[in-house]
């Protein structure tokens, strides 16, 4: 395996690693301003939390993991959607196999437009099934009835199928600041059928593992070629979180009893002994992609005399400030608003 530098940037290299994993999948961060998805991002990335971002901040990052003995090339978007005038990030709809819906515990606000967004999800789900279905959501009777209209044909054209969901209650170490009850999240997750986990990028780093290798799995059962992941031959180890094809939460396996709707096994460790390849760039969506190697030769962003670092600092990914790659999609303004 060889580095080759590919820009003036010393943190963006291009691999010529040849032993590829057999697996691929793409998760995609998703939720309101300050939820914490840039945290759980470079956590999952780096085993570090910042402790500050740079909200403009938009990329996609990838890493080689190693999940239930496979190893995985998981690629992850960690959104932005502050500027955009439009409506629906049909960005990552196409790109992601599994969306990572994230909301802060502290958050009440955030945690209610949650409700709004997944209805349009579901709507996009039955849209996707049948056009009777479709019908029947556009005309359904509910705040969300006049986004679903304006969206709903742009899904049918654009998404060959919709992403799984889990929903990711973040900065669970805010116990003390908590304005979501735990009892809410649960009917969130009951009435849209979708896993449910709880994490703290700040002091957890195993739940931050669990809850992106319950996104590496789901995402990798939703995918067409997804029959060649062993773990789709267990049905009941299936826990999708596919909105057509989805468990009950208190039904799955791994339910745990309280708080977190399941949990996954005990996973390995994730893989950083190099960039992995088919990281540096992706032919198909024009993406750049960090790698792990990358961050594990920063400096500790916490080395600043122990102060947080910006993210901007130690990060360096594709901005979406411009009118570039993302000016044609419609993303998410006005919904967590
Ligand atoms: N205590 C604690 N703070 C967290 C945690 N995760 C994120 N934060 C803090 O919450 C704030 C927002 O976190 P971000 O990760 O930037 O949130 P985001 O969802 O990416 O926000 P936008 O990019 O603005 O959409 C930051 O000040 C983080 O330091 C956590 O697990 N625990």
């Amino acid at each position: 395996m060889t580095e080759r530098k590919i820009s003036g940037n010393s943190k963006r290299f291009l691999s010529s690693q040849t032993n590829s994993p057999k697996y691929e999948v793409n998760l995609a961060l998703v939720g309101p301003l300050n939820a914490g998805k840039s945290a759980l991002t470079v956590r999952y990335m780096t085993q570090r939390f910042i402790g500050d971002y740079d909200p403009a901040l938009e990329d996609t990052y990838c890493k080689v993991d190693w999940v239930e003995g496979h190893q995985v090339l998981v690629r992850v978007m960690d959104t932005s959607d502050h500027n955009s005038e439009d409506l629906f990030p049909e960005r990552y709809l196409r790109w992601a196999d599994c969306v990572l819906m994230v909301f802060s515990i502290t958050s009440k606000s955030s945690f209610s437009g949650l409700t709004e967004y997944l209805d349009m999800w579901r709507g996009f789900g039955v849209q996707h099934r049948s056009r009777r279905a479709s019908h029947d959501a556009q005309v359904g009777g509910s705040s969300s009835k006049d986004f679903r209209r304006a969206v709903t044909p742009t899904l049918t054209l654009s998404v060959a199928k919709a992403p799984t969901v889990i929903l990711v209650a973040a900065k669970s170490d805010l116990e003390s600041a908590r304005e979501v009850l735990r009892s809410e999240m649960e009917d969130l997750a009951q009435k849209f059928q979708i896993p449910l986990l709880e994490t703290s990028s700040a002091e957890d780093w195993d739940s931050v593992e669990r809850v992106f290798h319950a996104g590496i799995r789901e995402g990798l059962l939703a995918q067409d070629k997804g029959s060649k992941w062993p773990g789709k031959q267990n049905d009941q180890d299936k826990f999708t979180a596919s909105l057509l094809n989805a468990l009950s939460v208190g039904n799955h396996p791994d339910a745990g009893s309280k708080g977190i709707a399941f949990r996954t096994r005990s996973s390995e460790r994730a893989s950083l002994s190099g960039p992995p390849s088919g990281c540096s760039h992706n032919a198909n969506n024009h993406h750049h992609y960090h790698q792990t190697q990358q961050y594990l030769g920063s400096p500790s962003p916490l080395a600043n005399g122990g102060h947080p670092t910006q993210a901007k600092d130690f990060l360096t990914p594709f901005r979406k400030d411009s009118k570039d790659r993302f000016s044609r999609f419609k993303t998410l303004k006005g919904i967590f608003q």
